[in-house]
């Protein structure tokens, strides 16, 4: 691996993390000068299901997309191993998870910052036809206090006609909207909406707002709504916008769109 790299002008270096089905490396572009992340998947490991449908899939997506707020997947390499090798810009600060862990709930201008970013990217990707599906703190990375949002494992190129629904649940429980979880068919830029609901509660209470342990519960939760806690002085607007966001009925739920002129967002 580390000779077939070295080859294409890559230095490998520590691992950063590993995904199910990947490990993630930071190496060093010797044609860029500079450092990258490398995602490497053995295709002879992974099932059925996720090489031949995830993974292109994947791949056909990300390498469409070009945004300072999406990382940028600079290369892809193929050994004769069957290793892949995916050669992405490196985000070195961590994610917006571990950010609230260290910070605790977020003073209201800092969440805005953070949260502006990935309204754009969304739109972006929205704009483009496209579903990320696994939104979540984990996969907003940060380079400085730029998001750059990550892992498109689940995302879906929407169909031509767009209001052919999808059927299919991705992601993570505890950022999954109500239809994703009761198996409706929906519009999934409409559960990556909700799922923007859950990640901006976090970014300001510092933790989940659903108990994802017992779902019947978390179901009744949704649909009651929950409200921030009174201590964190949070403004009227910002309650409004998570509450848009975080609205039960997927067809009363917003679009991206719609999200980006919210007044939280455009009269800070
Ligand atoms: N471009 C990057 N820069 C910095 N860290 C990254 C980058 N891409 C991924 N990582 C980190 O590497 C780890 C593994 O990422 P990867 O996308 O392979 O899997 P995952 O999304 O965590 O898991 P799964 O595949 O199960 O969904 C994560 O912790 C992620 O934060």
């Amino acid at each position: 691996m580390e000779g077939f790299l070295l080859a294409k002008g890559y230095k490998l270096g520590r691992t950063i993390g590993e995904g199910t089905y990947s490990k993630v490396k930071e190496a060093f572009s010797q044609k860029h000068q500079k450092k990258v992340a490398i995602k490497i998947i053995n295709k002879k490991e992974g099932p059925e299901e996720f090489i031949h449908r995830f993974l292109p899939r994947e791949l056909q997506i990300i390498t469409r997309l070009d945004h300072r707020n999406i990382i940028h997947v600079q290369e892809m390499l193929e050994s004769p191993e069957g290793k892949m090798y995916l050669v992405m810009e490196l985000a070195e600060d961590g994610d917006i998870f571990d950010y609230v862990l260290r910070h605790g709930p977020l003073p209201e201008p800092r969440a805005r910052e953070l949260f502006q970013q990935l309204v754009e990217a969304i739109q972006y990707c929205h704009g483009c036809g496209v579903a990320h599906r696994d939104l979540k703190c984990e996969n907003a990375l940060l380079q400085g206090s730029t998001l750059k949002l990550t892992d498109f494992g689940f995302a879906k190129l929407l169909p031509r006609d767009r209001r052919e629904l999808s059927w299919t649940f991705c992601g993570s429980t505890a950022y999954a909207a109500p239809e994703l979880l009761q198996g409706l068919p929906h519009d999934s830029r409409k559960g990556d909406v909700w799922s923007m609901g859950v990640i901006l509660y976090v970014l300001l209470c510092a933790r989940l707002p659903f108990d994802d342990t017992d779902i019947p519960k978390m179901l009744h939760q949704q649909q009651k709504g929950i409200p921030v806690p009174m201590q964190l002085g949070i403004s009227k607007e910002c309650q409004n916008l998570l509450k848009m966001l975080l609205e039960p009925d997927m067809n009363l739920r917003p679009s991206i769109e719609a999200v980006g002129r919210h007044p939280w967002l455009t009269n800070p």
